[in-house]
């Protein structure tokens, strides 16, 4: 390795920032495009991480919190803290430890980890790597052949995942102008794991080894409403809960479709460009869930005090996406397990300097919004 692509030594790698340097300079160029970029001018992906930085902390002294507990339950499972990893496609673009790798990471930290569709891995040696204690929940999206769609959903259920997401902001993927300029195709060597090659798409229509773009218009269903919900929950058993959601409408839909939890997201800005930071979309969500079901929020999340923030306007936990890949180019397994130790270290800092003993004592007292 050259001395520009070294990754310096993992006492060194110390928060998100230092794991997207080290990312950066080891993946391919196409590849690091491919997991940064986003949609259009990329607005939205610039406002999610912008959206944290205008929120202000409210310190507290003499509080007396002594040893954080930021454990969590949710959907009746024991989460280590409220932070999870978000669906990402193909965790072996980053590293070959893939999906395996950040899964024993999440594992050893009782973290949750959000399966993707296009998981580089097959759904059963990610769930083994995960260990028994961790929450696993596969990501799906609806494919024009139900039949596709439908069978994760039940081998999800019979390999032990807890949850079905459904990700509801992807008729197919937006216009990535980094992946049109480089032409980015996923490297031969690289498969969606769990999908067969036949069923992927209509006869004649794109494969997987077109760009993922070209694929996803012809695997995608573009016509699928909100009754996908209820039908995934019928045939696999598990809580069905729906990604992509920023309007109180969308998640009023979500809800009569019996979803059982609500992810605020805009795709990491790669989809719609010009939506709103999902920060700034949690609040409406919140308010129209009236605390029926939990609602997270994943995007822009790149430290523990993000985390704390969005939990103090309402989010049950947040799903970290982007970092995880980062942390996985750099240092494969092990640079995942100290990226998410060094983001469950931050909340726990910042909920001593708050004065927050637990979670759900977090409240919207705790920041200061922009005026
Ligand atoms: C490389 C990459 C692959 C992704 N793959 C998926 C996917 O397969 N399914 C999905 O629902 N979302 C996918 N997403 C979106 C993430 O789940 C998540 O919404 C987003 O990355 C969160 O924003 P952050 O990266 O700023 O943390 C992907 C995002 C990236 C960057
Ligand atoms: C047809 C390949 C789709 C990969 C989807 C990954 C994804 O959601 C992303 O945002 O990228």
């Amino acid at each position: 390795m050259s001395e520009a692509a070294a990754v310096p030594p993992r006492a060194r790698l110390l928060d998100c920032a230092d794991f997207t340097d080290a990312a950066r300079r080891v993946l391919p160029r196409d590849v690091w495009d491919f997991i940064a970029g986003g949609a259009g001018r990329e607005r939205t992906l610039a406002a999610n991480e912008a959206a944290f930085g205008s929120v202000r902390l409210r310190p507290r002294g003499l509080s007396a919190v002594g040893e954080p507990d930021t454990a969590i339950r949710v959907l009746g499972d024991r989460w280590g803290a409220p932070l999870g990893i978000a669906p990402l496609a193909y965790h072996e673009l980053a590293h070959a430890d893939g999906e395996s790798g950040t899964a024993e990471a999440a594992g050893a930290l009782g973290l949750p980890l959000v399966v993707s569709t296009f998981a580089s891995q097959p759904l059963e040696r990610i769930r083994a790597a995960a260990g028994t204690s961790t929450p696993l929940w596969l990501q799906l999206y609806c494919f024009r052949d139900q039949r596709v769609t439908d069978g994760l959903a039940r081998r999800a259920a019979d390999a032990g995942y807890q949850a079905l997401v459904v990700t509801v902001d992807t008729p197919y993927m937006g216009r990535r102008l980094r992946d049109l300029r480089n032409d980015f195709r996923v490297p031969a060597h690289i498969r969606p794991a769990n999908l067969e090659p036949d069923r992927q798409a209509p006869p004649g229509g794109a494969t997987d080894t077109d760009s993922p773009s070209a694929h996803s218009r012809s695997a995608f269903c573009p016509d699928q409403d909100w009754t996908v919900v209820g039908r995934l929950r019928r045939l696999s058993g598990l809580p069905v809960l729906a990604k992509g959601v920023m309007t109180a409408q969308d998640t009023r839909a979500a809800l009569s479709a019996g979803a059982a939890g609500i992810v605020v997201s805009n795709h990491g800005g790669r989809q719609l460009d010009g939506a709103p930071a999902a920060l700034d979309a949690l609040g409406e969500v919140v308010t129209a869930a009236e605390g029926r079901v939990p609602v997270f929020l994943d995007g822009g999340v790149r430290g523990g005090a993000d985390a704390f923030v969005a939990l103090a306007l309402g989010a049950t936990a947040v799903f970290v996406g982007r970092p995880v890949l980062y942390a996985l180019a750099a240092d494969g397994a092990p640079g995942v397990r100290r990226l998410l130790s060094l983001l469950c270290g931050e909340l726990t800092d910042t909920m001593v300097f708050t004065g927050h003993r637990t979670v759900p004592s977090i409240d919207a007292t705790a920041v200061e919004m922009p005026r």
